[in-house]
């Protein structure tokens, strides 16, 4: 089992996570009124919850990958300043509860720390893949969303996405069976809450 292959066998939910009509209204400009700020007060607060797991993940990564992680870190850290000059800038506040389904997927990264490294490589690969793969398919963006769009699509994230693909190939090839399909049950959970977490756009603009 590689990385090559859990993209292969789930073409279907991992497109799924990328063509949602959020992604679409991003790219074609269509998104109700409120959506993309709704959106991204959540994508803040799961930024948050993502330094958190990440944040512990480093004691557990072997040394050789320890340096990648902490690197992705700090780069989590300066996004959430970025958040909040954009929320400045636009004008909303980021003050919020997460809703329930960011809830959902904070905790769920939560609980894997309680898995075996390569399964928690694995899912941290899955969910920069996802982000950078339907930021990529927004490509260019309708100009009110273009800067956002070129953000999150740049070399750098791309080179950070490929190195942590990296990581969880090697992890996953040091790994046993049952980690393996606990690994592929990981990337599943992932594609499926990708998907959904887009829909919280809508979630408080009552569309
Ligand atoms: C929902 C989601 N997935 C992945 C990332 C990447 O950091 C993000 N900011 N938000």
């Amino acid at each position: 089992m590689d990385t090559g292959k859990l993209l292969e066998k789930h073409a279907a939910p991992w497109r799924e996570a990328r063509e949602h009509p959020f992604v679409r209204g991003v790219r074609d400009g269509a998104l109700p009124e409120g959506a993309f700020e709704a959106w991204l007060v959540e994508d803040y607060l799961f930024v948050l919850g993502l330094l958190g797991f990440q944040s512990r993940l480093v004691p557990r990564a072997p040394r050789r990958d320890q340096a990648l992680i902490l690197g992705g870190l700090l780069a989590l850290e300066a996004e959430l300043t970025w958040f909040e000059r954009k929320a400045e800038e636009r004008d909303f506040s980021l003050d919020a509860h997460p809703h329930p389904d960011n809830e959902t997927y904070i905790r769920f990264l939560d609980q894997l720390e309680r898995e075996p490294y390569a399964v928690s490589a694995v899912a941290l690969w899955a969910v920069e893949q996802a982000y950078l793969d339907a930021w990529s398919s927004a490509s260019p963006g309708a100009r009110e969303y273009r800067e956002f769009v070129e953000h999150w699509t740049v070399p750098e994230f791309r080179d950070y996405v490929g190195s942590l693909r990296e990581a969880a190939d090697a992890a996953l090839a040091r790994s046993d069976e049952r980690t393996a399909h606990r690994a592929e049950a990981a990337f599943l959970s992932v594609a499926r809450l990708e998907r959904d977490f887009w829909g919280l756009a809508y979630a408080r603009v009552g569309v």
